[in-house]
């Protein structure tokens, strides 16, 4: 689509109008982030900006300083655990966009649009992944440019000491797990945490991972003295079982008193095991700490343990948000990286409706061995399910059915049942662990 907005590549010499836009845009310090650590957090093989028209506007800049920016973004280079055939978990690479920034002058003049053709062009040319994510700042947003929320996350809520009841064998499994404390502030807990997370992305479907280059710096942009008030700097909650490392929680608790009585809330920022035992252990810990009234575990999923260990999600105070919006940037790469239920094989004949990446538009066969690999090949055969792009994106990660995308982004069929054999066949074991905050 032509556009009047032209976006161009950022280098190290943008950095201080990067900041500049970024602090205009997002109030400077926004909850959890300060902008003292943006340079590093930035990647610059991503970064695009768009330069005010027609120069600087009076009193905008000092004298012989460049013309500020009025839109940018960036994207990390992340991983995403998807379903594989044979009930197995696998990682693909995904470009996960950030810092969407539209200068307040600019907005509602196609600034996003011509952003989003932009960068979604960029990633199909680069090659590198058939995938795009994001986190929406609002819900509203990303839908039209084709991306589906393909994970929901629950936030939980328990009082202290909340009990956390779990099959006997589990509880004994769990009481042989030993547990220790560090603050995250060196290389060596950095280092830990970063393994333990890769580990954990390996058993739990819809983890999203940081870029081996920000493992030792993520934290360092996200928990600022500035932006974490008077919350203690994160720490890290670590498990092990015969001295191998088989879980962690990142957490912060915030001192508060109420009428003499400690009051401390603990935020649960991160949390993920290996085993069930292993998160078990974790979550007792963490709802049983000294001077603390309750604990919050943000970003978990909807069939989280913790939340049944308390009964329900009602006694664990469940409230849900979307979590990871996935694109698939590459339709016939993205159907084919991903696996599908065990059982009969299955032959189906996609139309995608695509107006963003016109290249993934059109007839798509899809044939699904009875282990669950797809191979995926360009059609002229007539349609036995007609989708929008978004459907197959909020499917993707086999959380939310395909059948629930018919009233709500116009899946429809074509051959009877097509799309509920389809919708079967994306559906995984498991609902898929939010991302993490990117
Ligand atoms: C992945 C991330 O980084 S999420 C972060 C997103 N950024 C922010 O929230 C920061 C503050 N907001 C902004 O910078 C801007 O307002 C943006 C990026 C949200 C929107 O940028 P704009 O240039 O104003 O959007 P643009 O004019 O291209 O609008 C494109 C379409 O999106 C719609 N849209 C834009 N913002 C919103 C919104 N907040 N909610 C719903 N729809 C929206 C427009 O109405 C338009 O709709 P159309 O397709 O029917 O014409």
């Amino acid at each position: 689509m032509p556009t009047e907005f032209t976006f161009t590549d950022l280098t190290t010499d943008d950095l201080a109008r990067i900041r500049d836009l970024t602090e205009t845009v997002w109030f400077s310090v926004t909850p959890g982030k300060s902008l003292e650590e943006l340079d590093d957090e930035v990647d610059l093989r991503h970064a695009r900006g768009l330069v005010r028209a027609g120069g600087a506007l009076p009193g905008e800049v000092e004298e012989g300083e460049a013309t500020p920016l009025m839109a940018f973004y960036s994207a990390f280079d992340m991983g995403l655990t998807v379903p594989a055939a044979a009930g197995a978990l696998t990682r693909v690479p995904m470009d996960g966009l950030t810092f969407v920034s539209v200068h307040p002058d600019a907005r509602r003049r196609g600034v996003l649009r011509a952003m989003m053709t932009d960068h979604l062009h960029r990633v199909h040319d680069r090659g590198e992944s058939a995938l795009a994510g994001l986190h929406a700042s609002e819900t509203g947003i990303y839908g039209r440019f084709g991306y589906g929320c393909a994970s929901v996350e629950a936030k939980l809520t328990l009082g202290r000491g909340t009990e956390l009841r779990a099959p006997a064998a589990l509880a004994a499994q769990a009481d042989e797990v030993a547990t220790h404390v560090v603050t995250l502030d060196s290389e060596a807990a950095l280092a830990v945490l970063h393994e333990a997370h890769l580990a954990c992305a390996a058993t739990a479907l819809g983890t999203v991972t940081r870029p081996e280059a920000l493992a030792q710096r993520w934290f360092a942009f996200r928990d600022h003295p500035k932006a974490r008030g008077s919350a203690e700097p994160r720490r890290l909650l670590l498990a092990r079982r015969d001295g191998q490392v088989t879980g962690y929680a990142v957490f912060r608790r915030e001192s508060k008193w109420d009428d003499g009585s400690p009051a401390g809330e603990v935020g649960v920022a991160e949390l993920g095991a290996t085993d069930d035992a292993g998160l078990l252990a974790l979550a007792r810990r963490l709802v049983d700490l000294d001077l603390t009234a309750k604990t919050t575990f943000w970003s978990r999923p909807v069939d989280d343990p913790v939340a049944w260990w308390t009964g329900s999600p009602r006694g664990a105070g469940a409230q849900l948000y979307d979590a990871l919006w996935v694109r698939l940037v590459d339709v016939p790469r993205a159907l084919s990286e991903r696996g599908y239920a065990e059982g009969a094989p299955l032959e189906t004949v996609l139309e995608v409706t695509d107006e963003v990446c016109p290249w993934n538009a059109g007839r798509w066969r899809l044939q699904i061995d009875a282990e669950g690999r797809a191979e995926v090949a360009r059609t002229d055969a007539e349609p036995d399910v007609v989708t929008p792009v978004g459907a197959m994106g909020a499917a993707y990660l086999g959380g939310r059915t395909l059948l629930a995308q018919v009233p709500t982004l116009g899946v429809t069929e074509r051959t009877p049942g097509a799309v509920r054999a389809l919708s079967r066949a994306m559906r995984a074991d498991r609902e898929p662990v939010p991302a993490i905050g990117f």
